[in-house]
């Protein structure tokens, strides 16, 4: 009998060490498997909302993006009505995009720009072109090649959202595009990166670019005053900003010195108001990213009279850009403005011979 309890609590106290080493194990291995697992995860989402808050933080003075067009009055054109369209909810929102690879998002340099031009609707295509789960952009104006140059390309890499590979990275900064300095530093960087420019009808843009200026400053002269050299004179004046931006080709020229044609893509300001999901189209196969932004993410908001989306990055609903993109313009003498035409078509006409691209302007 003796034997037997013996022989049982040897037992007993056998399968007790199993146990405890079994229950050791289990703990030890959960413990190292959710430590590094949190880890992983944690690194992924405050690398996600820390690419959330750039979306928002260091915009310039300018708000691009008001919410309210469930207000508005719509009509159906082309576009579809908020209400009765969906956009697929498959990998709807880039900052939702989670890696297939596993691996984690970090930050690089862009491989693609917008790099101009100023008032021609930049901020619309950066914002209709960042729907796409492919793409990332940072949200403000970076101004690397022309202001921030001397602060290096580590600097600029980790003012880019993180991406996941596969992804594309892309800034938007207009000046890019009339800044001397400019071509040759990004050429630097990338000789192969590709360029969006974004065109408008100049003598459009020219006083866009004034009712921008003279929002900022009360007693600012009149339009034709700055236009013209001594004010009445017929005499274009080509230094002044808003009319020498809009001379093109001359930029143009200068950026073709370092890079191909093929390296550009034009896009029409006037098609991006008009007919957006045909420009995303051409815009999503230059940047060799599947066709994915479309007809069903636009809505026509007729009071403000511009495109705006369904569902925009990092918003839960329909969003238009803000009220500093789509001013009323003040009204321009016909015969300033047929003057400022005058001036602007041989330089439009040589761009059109440049670029293939007749951008139809009056
Ligand atoms: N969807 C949509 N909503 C609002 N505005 C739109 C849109 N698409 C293009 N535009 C035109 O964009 C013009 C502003 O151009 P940019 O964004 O390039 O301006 S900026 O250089 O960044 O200041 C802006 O110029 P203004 O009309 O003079 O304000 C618009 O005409």
């Amino acid at each position: 009998m003796q034997l037997l309890l013996n022989k049982l609590w040897t037992c007993f106290q056998n399968r007790r060490a199993i146990l405890i080493v079994g229950l050791a194990t289990f703990f030890a291995c959960y413990g190292f498997y959710s430590s590094n697992f949190c880890a992983n995860y944690s690194n992924g989402l405050d690398d996600v909302s820390k690419s959330t808050a750039d979306y928002y933080a260091g915009e310039t003075t300018e708000q691009y993006f008001s919410l309210g067009p469930e207000n508005a009055a719509r009509v159906r054109v082309s576009y579809p009505e908020p209400d009765t369209l969906s956009v697929s909810n498959s990998t709807e929102n880039v900052h939702q995009t989670e890696p297939k690879s596993g691996k984690k998002a970090k930050r690089r340099l862009p491989q693609a720009l917008i790099i101009g031009v100023k008032k021609c609707g930049t901020r619309a295509l950066l914002e209709f072109i960042r729907v796409h789960p492919d793409i990332r952009a940072a949200g403000s104006e970076i101004h690397f090649f022309d202001r921030f140059h001397d602060r290096g390309f580590e600097w600029y890499r980790l003012q880019m959202p993180p991406t996941f590979e596969g992804q594309v990275t892309m800034e938007k900064t207009p000046s890019y595009f009339v800044t001397r300095d400019v071509p040759k530093r990004v050429f630097q960087m990338n000789p192969a990166i590709k360029m969006l420019i974004v065109v408008r009808d100049p003598v459009e843009r020219a006083i866009s670019d004034y009712t921008q200026a003279s929002s900022k400053k009360l007693d600012m002269k009149n339009f034709e005053d700055l236009a013209f050299i001594n004010g009445s004179s017929k005499l274009v004046d080509t230094t002044w900003g808003p009319v020498r931006i809009g001379v093109y080709i001359r930029h143009l020229e200068r950026w073709l010195r370092h890079f191909p044609l093929s390296q550009f893509l034009f896009v029409s300001g006037e098609q991006l108001i008009t007919n957006p999901a045909a420009e995303m189209v051409r815009v999503q196969r230059f940047l060799g990213v599947k066709q994915f932004v479309s007809q069903q993410h636009f809505y026509l908001n007729t009071t403000k009279g511009f495109p705006c989306l369904l569902k925009a990055a990092g918003s839960p609903g329909p969003r238009c850009l803000g009220k500093t993109k789509g001013r009323n313009h003040p009204l321009i003498k016909m015969s300033v403005i047929q003057l400022l035409r005058e001036f602007f078509r041989p330089f439009n006409a040589r761009l059109y011979q440049v670029t293939g691209i007749n951008f139809g302007w009056p």
